[in-house]
């Protein structure tokens, strides 16, 4: 297949630069560019491709040259970061839309005047378009070094999470990825992972790495695709307060303050649908009542600590401590039996709402049957549908175990 001329300008860039690799890029059938293996190759933790650090994109590379060479680039960095500033990427298209919208208004004039707009006519020389795009391919391509950082000492830009890698940007997702990448003493390694089968990755095979344990809503969010075969499913939605839940404001005070997040994810896990250890929390806060014996005391004079919630006489510090007055409470099984019911009532709705718009929305992507996109964004509608579905049968089972508990019969005649 012809290697395309700007491919081949970056490829040569790439060597100029130290990027040294053992690999092949090249179109890969419904995945744009990927690695393809040049030859038969061992899995046997070997390195396939070298990135030294020099050529890494980063904030704090971008920030270091705007100083130095474009002094109104730093003016639109700073703004940028004003821009996202206590910010949170929301899981709805629609918002970082408008997100991105608000962005890009506050953003214009510094870029027409950094950028000359009389000299375009008048036009803007940097669009909305164009601004979407950039964020498209910068969170598509970006790796977060975090946890990592432990490991280096070598890198100037250690503070930095996310880093743009050159080359190694190639490299596409699989759920069973032959590679992983690594952070080296002086760049970012694409290694071949090392397997006990004895046998070697042909010639011309796509050498992928695994961009995590992603569902497809998130992998259709941020990369624009989805896989048909993912086990990895999820779904959320924002802690579901009663209407008249007068503690409703005050729960949300706690949350913030403890860093509990206020939307609450659904996995799949082996036989059912679960919680996660701070979507339980937020469901036990969103549940419980005055009666309970929650009370909340508010510091007005201490912003740093706005907040303190009481569950009987003890005043709760920590979550731990909060983990323990829960689970060794004598209406566990009530919360419990509440949580069940209000995350099914949420699903339920989820459910139902997908079923009313999807033989219209279905209908409609008929028409673009051929095109890719289209084809991921169905086969994410097919996934969340049976996770629903399972959801909505696993919390129901779960709702009914608990219906029959001694304690909830007693609390709830
Ligand atoms: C880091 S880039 C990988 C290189 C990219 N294919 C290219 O042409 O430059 C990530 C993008 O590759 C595509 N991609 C990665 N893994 C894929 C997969 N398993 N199936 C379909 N597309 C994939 C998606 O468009 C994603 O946003």
């Amino acid at each position: 297949m012809a290697t395309s001329p700007k491919l081949l300008e970056f490829l040569s860039w790439a060597k100029e630069k130290g990027v040294i690799s053992d690999i092949q890029v090249q179109d890969i059938p419904d995945k744009g560019l990927g690695f393809v293996t040049k030859r038969n190759v061992s899995r046997d933790n070997s390195i396939v491709a070298y990135i030294p650090y020099s050529i890494l994109l980063n904030a704090t590379k971008i920030n270091r040259y705007a100083k130095e060479k474009a002094p109104k680039l730093e003016e639109t960095f700073n703004a940028l970061m004003a821009c996202l500033d206590g910010t949170s990427l929301k899981p709805a298209v629609d918002a970082k839309f408008n997100k991105l919208k608000k962005e890009y208004e506050s953003l214009r004039p510094i870029f027409n005047k950094w950028s000359k707009v009389e000299d375009a006519g008048g036009h803007d020389v940097v669009t909305f378009e164009h601004f979407r795009w950039a964020d498209g391919v910068f969170w598509s391509r970006v790796l977060s070094f975090g946890s990592r950082f432990q490991t280096i000492d070598s890198i100037e830009e250690d503070l930095d999470d996310f880093h743009l890698v050159p080359f190694l940007d190639f490299a596409n997702h699989s759920l069973t990825p032959y590679a992983r990448w690594e952070i080296g003493a002086e760049g970012v390694e694409l290694i071949l992972t090392k397997d006990d089968s004895l046998e070697p990755i042909t010639s011309d095979t796509e050498i992928c790495i695994s961009y995590g344990d992603k569902p497809n809503s998130e992998l259709l969010f941020v990369h624009g695709f989805t896989l048909s075969d993912n086990p990895w499913s999820a779904i959320s939605f924002p802690v579901p307060f009663y209407d008249d839940d007068e503690l409703a404001k005050a729960k949300l005070i706690f949350m913030q303050y403890h860093g509990i997040k206020h939307l609450v994810s659904l996995t799949r896990k082996k036989g059912g649908a679960e919680l996660s250890h701070d979507a339980t929390r937020a469901m036990w806060i969103c549940v419980l009542s005055e009666e309970d014996g929650v009370k909340f005391k508010m510091n007005h004079n201490d912003p740093s600590h706005p907040i303190d919630l009481f569950i009987g006489n003890q005043i709760i510090p920590t979550l731990d401590v909060f983990d323990n007055v829960i689970n060794s409470m004598e209406i566990l099984p009530v919360i419990e039996f509440r949580v069940m019911e209000s995350v099914l009532e949420n699903v339920e709705y989820l459910l139902s709402h997908l079923k009313q718009t999807n033989e219209q929305v279905l209908k409609m992507m008929e028409h673009g049957r051929n095109s890719r996109e289209l084809e991921y964004v169905r086969i994410y509608r097919e996934d969340e549908y049976k996770f629903l579905e399972f959801a909505v049968e696993d919390f129901t089972r779960k709702r009914d175990a608990l219906m029959v508990d001694d304690v909830v019969q007693r609390f709830t005649q």
